[in-house]
């Protein structure tokens, strides 16, 4: 701990400090994110201290790999230990640490922004990413694409407040109007509702989404097969799988284990986390609740059905009925709801 911290402070004094670090930790966050501060440094007054923020960019365990904005567009990476009350924290989590050889230490984490949970093996849900801005979900005409899990995973982006994207891949493909119209047709509904629909393959028409990831932080979800790692390795060759792991206490030295996860920075801008787990988020337990509001259009009908608990089947004064048959909801919608809920009443 620097000396700084085992002074005696006065409540003043240590709400000033508070605020100092909190203002810290945005400018740091800004400009990690290759945005400009605006405005004068209000700490630009206060002597430095062995403390400095960071982002966690990759995670071994007890162990963490974060990294610093240097300035002029450089980044520095410190591995570090994690204190022993810090066992939640996960990449993308913006963290304060103390550099060290031939490993510093993580000593206190910052508030998050969003955050990615999904139940471990207890059923208990646990954060897996942190500070995401943007949930790309990734669809293909390969494997047939199924319009309630696309629905499932954008309920559960919803829940964490990152925008949702979707991404339409091995675009290639559709030069086969049999796997073209399903496709289509299944797509139509979302850019209305305010859903932002990329296509693109990994052989080609790839700029259209590196401007959607620009700037931001993102992760890719969705179905096993649709290349979601073919589409990392074509926007950052080389990047996924990556096979670096702990360093041994000792000598400091790599091991060999898989990282969990990790956040990339891509060359056209912008910065990816990826892991197995990360993929696999949006498939946990969802709550009715969740569903209900996970369905944007559904809002302004819900809770103005006859029954206080209709569960928008076929009972008689239901609102998002009333919705459908009216052309106010696209009926796919209500169906891909209902086969969530269906899902959620059979675990
Ligand atoms: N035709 C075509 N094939 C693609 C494209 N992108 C990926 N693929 C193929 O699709 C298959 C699955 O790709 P992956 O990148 O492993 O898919 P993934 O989503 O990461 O799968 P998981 O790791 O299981 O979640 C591979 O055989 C890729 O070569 C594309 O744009 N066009
Ligand atoms: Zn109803």
């Amino acid at each position: 701990m620097p000396a700084m911290a085992k002074r005696k402070l006065s409540r003043q004094q240590a709400w000033r400090i508070e605020k100092i670090r909190a203002e810290r930790a945005r400018r740091a966050a800004r400009s990690l994110w290759g945005q400009v501060p605006s405005g004068p440094d209000p700490t630009g007054d206060i002597p430095a201290t062995e403390e400095r923020e960071g982002v966690i960019t990759a995670h071994y365990g007890t162990q963490v790999e974060v990294e610093t904005d240097t300035g002029g567009g450089q980044r520095q990476s410190a591995r570090c230990h994690l204190r022993a009350n810090l066992d939640g924290m996960v990449t993308g989590d913006r963290v304060v640490f103390c550099p060290g050889e031939p490993m510093g230490v993580v000593v206190a984490q910052l508030p998050r922004t969003t955050e990615l949970r999904r139940p471990d093996a207890y059923g208990k849900l646990k954060a897996i990413a942190a500070n995401i801005d943007q949930i790309a979900v990734v669809i293909a005409p390969l494997p047939t694409p199924h319009a309630n899990l696309l629905d499932r995973y954008l309920v559960a982006a919803q829940e964490t407040g990152a925008r949702p994207l979707i991404v339409v891949n091995k675009c290639d493909l559709l030069a086969d109007p049999a796997l073209a119209a399903p496709l289509e047709d299944m797509l139509k509904v979302y850019p209305p509702l305010g859903y932002p629909v990329i296509r693109c393959s990994i052989h080609s028409g790839l700029a259209e989404l590196e401007d959607a990831l620009r700037a931001c932080t993102s992760v890719f979800v969705g179905q096993s097969g649709v290349g979601k790692t073919s589409l990392l390795n074509a926007l950052l060759p080389g990047a996924a799988p990556q096979r670096t792991g702990a360093l041994s206490e000792g000598s400091g030295k790599g091991t060999h284990t898989t990282t969990t996860s990790g956040l990339f920075h891509l060359p056209g801008g912008g910065h990816l986390i990826d892991s197995p787990g990360i993929r696999e988020f949006g498939l946990g337990h969802l709550t009715r609740h969740a569903v209900e509001s996970g369905f944007r259009e559904f809002h302004p009908y819900l809770g103005r059905c006859r029954f206080r608990d209709c569960r928008h089947q076929s009972e008689p004064g239901c609102a998002l009925l009333a919705a459908v048959a009216d052309g106010l909801i696209p009926a796919q919608r209500l169906a891909s709801y209902r086969h969530i809920i269906g899902s959620l009443d059979a675990s």
